[in-house]
């Protein structure tokens, strides 16, 4: 593993760090803010999940979240979104290939020979932090669209590993919207049953622990109406029971300046959690 960046920031440091990743089979960057605190103790960690087109670099310089990481002394780790590199299948379009992990594991040619995201955020990636940096292993994880998604779907599927999950503008029924067929045909093959797997409104259906779902979803998205659908997890969450504050900002839209707005509410909903 090697240090490709180091920033001091908010009395801590952000750093960016490259490795080869086993379970992706490429060389893979992620983000890691290293709190004031981890001078002293070990600190919880807090992975966050980014969308379509992102690196490991939209969350770190976008988001503004080290300050309240720095407050409540949580570790932030951002990886990137997919495997990359040119030995690595990728498609033209921005929401296929490279870019757009979905943080699934793909059975699919040509996919499934790198594009094991689902594993690389559960097992590979937790296991070097907590290996490697001042860092316990309490986690919570979140993120942004496609990786709203991969936050809710990630602690629904794996009860009792996270202490608190949220999300902003997620995509919470893949099988349903047009980003989620195309990537889920792609990686998962044709048969939609395969696709129940990877979806938050399905998993609510069946999922082993209630844990508080906290989602922020801008009122101006433009996604909103035919990509993200959030009424569909209300729904689903009401008729099963699943607890869920749904955050509707009247006014934001799908970018990180409405990330930036909210984050410190996330920051502390997961600090009340991590504690
Ligand atoms: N039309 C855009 C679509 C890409 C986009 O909006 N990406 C979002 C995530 S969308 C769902 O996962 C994003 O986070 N972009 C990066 C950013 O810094 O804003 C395009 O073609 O790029």
């Amino acid at each position: 593993m090697e240090r490709v960046e180091h920033h001091a920031s908010f009395g801590g440091w952000q750093d960016v760090y490259q490795h080869d990743s086993i379970s992706l089979g490429c060389s893979m960057r992620f983000g890691v803010y290293l709190p004031p605190q981890v001078e002293d103790v070990k600190a919880p960690v807090l992975y966050w999940l980014s969308g379509l087109t992102c690196t490991e670099q939209n969350f770190i310089t976008k988001a503004s979240a080290q300050r309240f990481a720095a407050e409540h002394g949580i570790i932030l780790v951002a990886p990137d979104t997919s495997p990359r590199g040119e030995g690595v299948a990728d498609d033209e379009a921005y929401d296929l290939g490279q870019g757009a992990g979905f943080y699934l594991n793909a059975s699919q040619a040509p996919w499934s020979s790198h594009f094991k995201m689902y594993d690389y955020v559960v097992d590979e990636l937790p296991a070097l932090i907590e290996s490697s940096f001042p860092a316990t292993d309490r986690r919570s994880i979140s993120g942004h669209s496609m990786g709203g998604h991969g936050a809710l779907t990630i602690a629904l599927k794996n009860p009792g590993r996270y202490k608190s999950v949220s999300a902003f503008s997620p995509i919470v029924a893949p099988t349903q919207v047009p980003w989620g067929k195309k990537a889920f045909t792609a990686y998962l093959g044709n048969d939609p049953e395969n696709w129940k797997q990877y979806d938050t409104v399905e998993l609510i259906k069946t999922a082993q622990e209630r844990l508080p779902i906290l989602v922020d979803q801008g009122g101006d998205d433009e996604f909103l109406a035919v990509q993200l659908r959030p009424n569909l997890l209300k729904a689903a969450c009401d008729e099963h029971g699943h607890p869920l504050t749904l955050n509707q900002r009247p006014g934001y839209d799908h970018s990180y300046y409405f990330i930036e707005s909210f984050i410190g509410n996330h920051l502390a909903h997961h600090a009340e959690a991590l504690s």
